[in-house]
């Protein structure tokens, strides 16, 4: 960071501290947006020539990728170069609050993925946003900022098709790269799963007085529909009701770009190329050796580079994929038929894995009182903008067809949205999640003179599956994407059992002392079925389900997978991946933490490797 910056942060770290008078909130907020645009001290961008060569290439400067490069180049004795299409985040990626403004614009790859038939009826043209970082830190640097680490039988889950990625190991990544600011946890019993010393700070900022009394309304009527209260939700006790913890502190998001580049940025051995996109990976066809990669650069020119030792692909769950198949590492017959030379088949693409989320909706109170969380909403630009709460649950340990475990098998946010917001309801309803105009008119609607309590409800395991595949040969064309919704009818019956529990909200007594009812939607599909009955709830569920934003699994380790349990691609030396693609199984929650320890992981497997480890005990 540069020095104007490290001067704001020390201020802003001071102030934060202090009493929460209207002054110093109001001289935070104004810090918070200084802060946010003084110079951030991104690494200059390195100018990459043809025929240039370095012992190490990671293509894609994401959650992964930003932390791999970055711990790879810690070790001296290696030159790495980071390649990333996009460039430097803008002060909108920065201020924790404006994480909603980078959907569709230049930092955004802007893909849309499909569903089958039968699903996402009330999406505009039955498909799906799926937006993804396209700047230094990638996905982390416009995601919605939920920390989340995933439950601990998900990795030992890992570890039954990939040895080494257990939770006793992959806590240790964790502890490493996490810089928890909550004093609150730090003095918990669940302290030692957590350490304040890592590079991503995590806090829990306090929230003014109308987000509490909001939150506490809300945990309430959950406790009392059987969510129990915890104290977080990445600790001892994780299944229950919390606030947030956030990828933030001190009014700038933690992204890895932030994180992991800027402390970097002046390391000799690290070169970052910005505007640089990768169309394959060069791969010699006799000895199946990496041996480089072909970049397109900003001027349209395409030029190759070379490495040393490995290229590594931290491109994340969608454009890995579409890089190796443009390589010749895929389906044979899918390649075969646009005209791709196979060199490995595998399969590549496949396995693609996403968190269904449903809007659970409740119409509140009448009146524009409410019309104050809007005031309180412009004001927390280094906070999250809207009370907020995290949960996670289960039904029973045995719903048919899911395997038996205690790990939560539901995720939820809930928010609330005060009456007289029905510009900004509907403008979120079409911009973000692509509902289609009936459905967001009814919500603009019934928001006009109604708070509505929104749930975002989320099948966490799922066992359905969807694909990546490569619409031609030529790598500037958006790959197919079809999240394979409710393909196995156990989601389904899954997605819509919690639906009905959730329903049961309305039925608390806070919510009854409020009036507060379910409301009638104009939901696609389903306006023919009896408003209310279970085949009426079902298909909600399938008319409504949406992205969480979360694709993983499309370049799996496993024997059967696409790379190893140190992440080399099968049947093909000098290349490995590092990022969304390799989880087996989607986590218990939010998958950008996850992705972070992969690309530390990551480092720690390859500098072993290499020989170029301090202390090996990978
Ligand atoms: C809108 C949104 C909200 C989300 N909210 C949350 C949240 O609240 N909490 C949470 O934990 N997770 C959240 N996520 C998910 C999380 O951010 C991702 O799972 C995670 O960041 C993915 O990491 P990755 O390293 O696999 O890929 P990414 O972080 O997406 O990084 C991939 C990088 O590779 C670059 N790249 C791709 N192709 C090429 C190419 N051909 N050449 C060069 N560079 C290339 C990209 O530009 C990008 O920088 C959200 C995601 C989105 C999009």
């Amino acid at each position: 960071m540069s020095s104007v910056g490290a001067t704001v942060n020390a201020l802003f770290g001071r102030l934060s501290t202090a009493s929460s008078t209207p002054l110093v909130k109001w001289m935070l907020q104004m810090l918070a947006l200084s802060h946010a645009l003084a110079p951030a001290g991104w690494p200059a961008a390195y100018k990459l020539k043809d025929g240039d060569r370095f012992d190490f290439i990671v293509v894609g400067a994401g959650a992964a990728g930003a932390a791999l490069a970055a711990r790879l180049s810690e070790q001296p004795r290696c030159s790495v170069l980071l390649l990333e299409a996009g460039a430097d985040p803008p002060p909108a990626s920065v201020i924790p609050s404006m994480f909603g403004v980078l959907g569709h614009t230049k930092y955004d790859w802007d893909y849309l993925a499909a569903l089958d038939e039968g699903t996402g009826m009330s999406k505009e043209n039955r498909s799906i946003f799926m937006t993804r970082g396209k700047m230094l830190g990638g996905s982390s640097s416009l995601n919605y900022l939920m920390y989340s680490r995933g439950d601990p039988d998900d990795f030992d889950e890992w570890a039954e098709r990939a040895p080494g990625w257990d939770w006793n190991t992959v806590l240790h990544y964790y502890k490493k790269l996490e810089g928890m600011q909550d004093p609150v946890v730090m003095r918990s019993k669940g302290a030692f799963l957590h350490s304040k010393d890592g590079p991503v700070k995590i806090s829990r900022p306090k929230q003014n007085r109308f987000f509490r009394e909001v939150n506490e309304r809300l945990m309430d009527s959950l406790e009392e529909l059987g969510v129990p209260r915890v104290l977080e939700n990445n600790g001892m006790d994780r299944l229950g009701v919390s606030p947030p913890h956030y990828f933030f502190h001190n009014g700038r998001r933690s992204s890895t770009a932030e994180a992991y580049l800027v402390p970097a940025a002046k390391r000799p051995n690290l070169f970052v190329a910005k505007n640089a996109h990768v169309n394959r990976v060069l791969i010699d066809r006799y000895t199946n050796q990496a041996f480089g990669v072909e970049v397109r650069l900003k001027n349209n020119k395409n030029i190759f580079v070379h490495t040393n030792k490995e290229v590594i692909l931290s491109g994340g769950a969608i454009n890995t994929p579409k890089i190796l198949m443009l390589s010749g590492i895929g389906p044979e017959f899918e390649l075969d038929e646009l005209g791709i030379d196979a060199i490995v088949d595998l399969p590549v693409g496949k396995n693609l894995q996403e968190h269904a989320v449903v809007p659970v909706m409740f119409a509140g109170q009448q009146g524009l009182q409410s019309a104050v969380q809007y005031l309180y909403t412009a004001a927390e630009l280094d906070a999250f903008p809207a009370p907020m709460q995290f949960g996670l649950f289960n039904l029973n340990h045995s719903m048919p067809g899911f395997p038996n475990t205690s790990r939560p098998m539901f995720q939820f946010f809930s928010t609330y949205i005060g009456a007289g917001a029905s510009l900004f309801s509907y403008v979120g309803c079409r911009a973000v999640v692509n509902f289609e105009d009936e459905f967001c008119t009814s919500v603009a609607t019934l928001n006009a003179m109604k708070d509505i309590n929104l749930i975002a409800l989320i099948l966490l395991h799922p066992l359905s599956r969807g694909e990546v595949k490569l619409r031609s040969s030529n790598p500037a064309d958006d790959p197919i994407i079809n999240l394979g919704f409710f393909r196995r009818k156990e989601d389904l019956d899954a997605l819509t059992e919690a639906y009905k529990y959730m329903l049961g909200l309305a039925k608390t007594s806070r919510f009854r002392q409020e009036g507060v009812r379910v409301p009638r939607l104009r939901v696609k599909g389903c306006d023919n079925l009896k408003w209310g009955s279970d085949r009426y709830w079902e298909c909600f569920v399938r008319s409504t389900a949406g992205s969480m934003f979360h694709p993983v699994g499309t370049c799996p380790m496993g024997r059967d997978g696409v790379v190893d349990e140190r992440l080399r691609v099968h049947g093909v030396s000098g290349l490995r991946v590092a990022d969304a693609s390799v989880m087996p199984t989607i986590t218990s929650g939010n998958t950008n933490a996850p992705c972070i320890m992969i690309g530390e992981r990551a480092a720690d497997l390859i500098k072993s490797d290499h020989g170029l480890s301090d202390n090996d005990n990978t």
